[in-house]
């Protein structure tokens, strides 16, 4: 495996560019399952992600013509008959449990691998099941597998998600699209991925009111159609360059980031004495020396994503005093502490809350990315530790960032992605 190297002591300065959000192109390509007429076509997708590559694979798997290339993916679902997506794919990345609403609708037949704890937290898909079961589905689970039958017609109803959980909200959103009559949702998620997807699925066809509030009707249609879309930019890749031009008091224009997407960080930002100024092109991140310690706690949207909580941890690390930082949202999304500890960083952590007390110099060593947005994190603490800072576990990160790398040293950063040597090793002893 590779690792990346960061020497740090670099003020970030310059323009970033925001690639298509990962976390709305994947139900969206799951979403595309539901077109029974004409190709859909999908443009601003961030295709070197791994996450991205599987899902066309998965989609490839059921049979269905999927060509992922350059900034776009095309997809022909009009005629497919395979309905399982496997363990192998599944068990790489969680979001794959989006094509069960779409398999249902469209196959009235899904087995799907469950997807199976993640380090981050347990997890579960009790509410896409209990939201599914809502809408006639019937679910058995089996050696790792949930099966689930329509025996006779999807019908809409009314569903109360006990969690606003973003991929049960899609899942019941995708299912009810072609359900018979009207399905509401009730404590739907109202993340900007939710309402990207309600977006693209109007396009195809479907009836959808409320996307974005806590209340989701779906009027049942008889057949969705392809579609041409663009992805929204990607907030959390936004927010994580927003934050390395504040931990490195630089100053960097987030080019794509939107401003309506990212208020709890700007909000956060502002009151640690960042400067800010948005516009519809992207926004402009300014730092000096005398940020201010702050308190953030991670909530579903509008509340602070938990997908910025290890990268804004960084960001209290470099500032002088005591900050807290709570997560509400995963039971196990501190792993990152661990990591900054051994850069000489000071956190305590008691239950769902850290206390950090920043100003204390970090010192670069080997970390590890112990999940996708720690990565970054590990990231964001090296460009701010004295030395070099070695950064292993990738493959976290190859699921999330484009060009992570390059787009940092276009910035100025000193960073490089080494290959291992045994990597070297083992490919020239293959040839
Ligand atoms: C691909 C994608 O879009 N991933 C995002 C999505 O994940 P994902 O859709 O998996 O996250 P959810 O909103 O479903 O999860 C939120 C919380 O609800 C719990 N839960 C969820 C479903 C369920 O049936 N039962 C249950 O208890 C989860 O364990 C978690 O504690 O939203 C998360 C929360 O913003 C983000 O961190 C992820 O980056
Ligand atoms: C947790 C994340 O993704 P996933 O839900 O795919 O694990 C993330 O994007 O930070």
């Amino acid at each position: 495996m590779d690792k990346i190297t960061v020497q740090g002591g670099t003020r970030l300065k310059g323009t970033v560019k925001v690639d298509g959000s990962k976390n709305s192109v994947l139900p969206l390509i799951a979403a595309s399952i539901l077109a029974t007429r004409n190709k859909t076509v999908i443009d601003n997708v961030p295709s070197s992600l791994v996450d991205v590559i599987i899902i066309t694979q998965l989609l490839k798997k059921l049979g269905i013509d999927a060509n992922l290339s350059n900034d776009q993916v095309v997809i022909d679902a009009e005629d497919f008959d395979l309905t399982e997506a496997s363990y192998d794919l599944v068990s790489k990345m969680r979001a794959s449990v989006t094509v069960l609403g779409p398999l249902l609708a469209r196959k009235k037949h899904a087995r799907v691998a469950l997807p199976g704890g993640c380090k981050i937290g347990n997890r579960p898909i009790d509410q896409h099941l209990k939201g599914l079961e809502a809408l006639g589905a019937q679910f058995n689970i089996q050696n790792g597998y949930v099966e689930g039958y329509v025996p006779k017609k999807l019908r809409g109803s009314n569903v109360y998600l006990d969690i606003p959980s973003v991929g049960a909200t899609q899942n019941i959103m995708m299912a009810a699209t072609l359900a018979e009559g009207a399905t509401t949702i009730v404590n739907a998620a109202c993340e900007p991925e939710i309402i990207d997807l309600a977006i693209f699925l109007k396009s195809m066809g479907a009836k959808i009111e409320g996307a974005g509030t806590p209340f989701i009707q779906i009027y049942g249609v008889d057949i969705l159609h392809g579609t041409e879309y663009t992805v929204i930019p990607d907030r959390i890749e936004a927010g994580t360059y927003m934050i390395a031009a504040a931990i490195t008091r630089g100053e960097v224009f987030v080019e794509g980031a939107k401003s309506e997407h990212l208020t709890s960080l700007i909000v956060k930002l502002r009151e640690m004495g960042v400067q800010l100024l948005e516009s519809a092109k992207g926004i402009h991140v300014s730092a000096k020396d005398d940020l201010k310690p702050t308190t953030v706690k991670t909530l579903p949207y509008p509340g602070f994503p938990t997908d910025l909580q290890a990268q804004m941890m960084a960001l209290q690390l470099s500032i002088s005093g005591n900050s807290l930082l709570t997560e509400t949202v995963f039971e196990n999304r501190f792993m990152h502490v661990e990591e900054f500890r051994r850069m000489g960083a000071s956190v305590k952590v008691t239950g769902q809350t850290a206390l950090i007390e920043g100003g204390k110099p970090l010192m670069g060593t080997e970390v590890e990315a112990t999940d996708l947005r720690a990565g970054a994190a590990m990231i964001l603490a090296g460009l701010v530790a004295s030395g070099t800072t070695t950064i292993t576990g990738l493959h976290h990160i190859d699921r999330g960032y484009v060009e992570l790398v390059e787009k940092f040293r276009s910035l100025g950063a000193k960073i490089e992605r080494v290959p291992l040597k045994n990597s070297i090793v083992s490919q020239s002893s293959l040839s």
